[in-house]
């Protein structure tokens, strides 16, 4: 008889988002994304962090002040979409745990993704998440929020010891 505690393809596929998440060097929010096409096939991941050649240890990770994270930082998303190298991504489904904002929002429609899954919406009252609400909307990019039956998924490195 086959396993029965198995995880599911949204549990997966968000899975590899946090994972991917997990790496990125922004002490106030990691963010992962996950592209998967309709075969479910990972098409390609991406998180938040700073582009090739600018150091997560001189550039600056502050949220207030003259230089901020913002001016630098690529969003998870939109890394994910780069990382596809060109890929086709129509009709392809994205994975993030945090809302896409408006510059996001722009480059997912652009790119022929047709949904967003994702896990939650910390920043739903701000300007930026309302256009991109609107913006997907309009271009008729699904948006689902996911209800997964379990907290945590436990990666153990040590199992087979
Ligand atoms: O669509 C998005 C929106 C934000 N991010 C990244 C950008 C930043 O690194 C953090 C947000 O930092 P806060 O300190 O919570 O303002 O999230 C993203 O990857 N995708
Ligand atoms: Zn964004």
């Amino acid at each position: 008889m086959k396993r029965e505690d198995y995880i599911s393809w949204d549990e997966y596929f968000m899975g590899v988002a946090v994972l991917a998440a997990k790496r990125s060097k922004d002490p106030n929010t990691q963010v992962g994304a996950c592209i998967v096409n309709k075969s479910k096939r990972i098409l390609s991941t991406g998180y938040n962090g700073f582009p090739y050649g600018c150091s997560d240890d001189t550039f600056s990770w502050d949220r207030e002040g003259e230089d901020t994270k913002y001016q630098y930082v690529v969003h998870a998303e939109l890394n994910a979409i780069l990382n596809a190298h060109g890929k086709s991504l129509e009709g392809s489904r994205l994975y993030v745990d945090l809302f896409p904002c408006n510059e996001c929002a722009k480059a997912i429609i652009q790119s022929g993704i047709t949904e967003v899954v994702y896990l939650y919406d910390k920043y739903a009252d701000e300007p930026e998440t309302i256009a991109s609400k609107k913006m997907l909307n309009a271009a008729g990019v699904r948006t689902t929020q996911l209800n997964l039956h379990r907290d945590t998924i436990t990666i153990d490195f040590n199992r087979n010891k």
